[in-house]
């Protein structure tokens, strides 16, 4: 488990981070997303252990990761910036990483070779295409074996069957080893599919912090025809946090179960009824965008 506690940087009196609090569980998928300047990066500097944090603490089991060879060879990083050595090519720094990561899998290695077919393996990973060098961080990444993984704006760069073929790795990484991954973006579509819990950072704190199941599990969109073009009064104890309506299709977002409220509305007799899951962005617009404004700019 990873946990980042009040955490504090300034730069030049400039509070980058301002108390900032997150917690990620063992084997999740955690997206973490803030527009431009929020703090994401720095965060994810502090939680692979490259920068000192000014106040605050992260852990990762309960250990601190700055100066801790021991937890930093348990996580591997894709930071937006590459930081491999001047003129290594993908092969040099697989022989590096050998020497780091305790779990490097060579044969996968191997295997991933005919995954990351464009990549010439011996050119300078600096002389790469943008696009060439996020595949070659990713086939070194997944060669480490880490128990954690910390991906800032991965798929930037990556076309959309790389970016697929990327995701189902990782995914199989979670299901196969229980690997934690923790990804930046600008953009909660992007993580939509993949993450299951998800962090808004703005202005260098976490705003909201939500697994995806206990967000899903408690909204539900219906999309209702009556006989009748106007809506019957709704109980009074259904909590309805939205109405629209187009033609005579109304649609309500309802706290409960799909379950729950499919019966509670078939009372009414409609003519069609249909429960749809909510978008990831649905779900924080709804769940938090009457009380919290700050959150509701971010996802929109
Ligand atoms: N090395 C640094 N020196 C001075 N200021 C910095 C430094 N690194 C980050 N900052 C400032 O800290 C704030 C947070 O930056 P950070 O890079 O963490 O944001 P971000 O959420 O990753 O943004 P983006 O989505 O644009 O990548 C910004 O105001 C940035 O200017």
């Amino acid at each position: 488990m990873i946990q980042v506690l009040d955490l504090v940087k300034s730069f030049d009196g400039f509070k980058a981070l301002d108390g900032l609090n997150m917690t990620v569980p063992d084997g999740a998928i955690y997206g973490l997303v803030g527009p431009n300047g929020a703090g994401k990066s720095t965060v994810l500097r502090h939680i692979t252990g490259v920068w000192r944090q000014d106040g605050g603490d992260v852990l990762v089991d309960g250990e601190r990761v700055y100066e801790n060879a021991a937890v930093k060879a348990r996580i591997a990083s894709i930071p937006d910036e590459f930081y491999y050595f001047l003129s290594a090519s993908t092969k040099d720094m697989a022989g590096f990483y050998r020497g780091f990561y305790p779990r490097f899998d060579a044969a996968r290695y191997a295997a991933l070779r005919d995954v990351f077919t464009t990549v010439d393996e011996k050119q300078s990973i600096r002389r790469l295409s943008k696009g060439m060098q996020k595949q070659a961080a990713f086939w070194l990444a997944l060669c480490c074996r880490p128990d954690i993984l910390v991906l800032d704006e991965p798929v930037d760069g990556l076309d959309p069957v790389m970016r697929r073929q990327v995701w189902g790795l990782l995914m199989g990484d979670v299901a196969e080893h229980g690997t934690t991954v923790l990804v930046s973006s600008h953009n909660l579509r992007e993580l939509e599919d993949v993450c299951d819990h998800v962090g808004i950072l703005n202005h260098g704190k976490v705003l909201v912090e939500r697994s995806l199941s206990d967000l899903q599990e408690n909204l539900v969109k219906m999309q209702i025809v009556f006989q009748e073009k106007v809506l019957p009064p709704l109980p009074d104890d259904m909590e309805v946090l939205n109405i629209s309506q187009v033609g005579r299709i109304h649609t309500l977002i309802i706290r409960g179960s799909a379950v729950e409220v499919t019966n509670r509305l078939a009372v009414y007799a409609p003519i069609l009824m249909e429960a749809l899951p909510l978008t990831l962005e649905e779900i924080f617009i709804y769940e938090l965008g009457g009380e919290d404004y700050a959150v509701r700019d971010i996802v929109l």
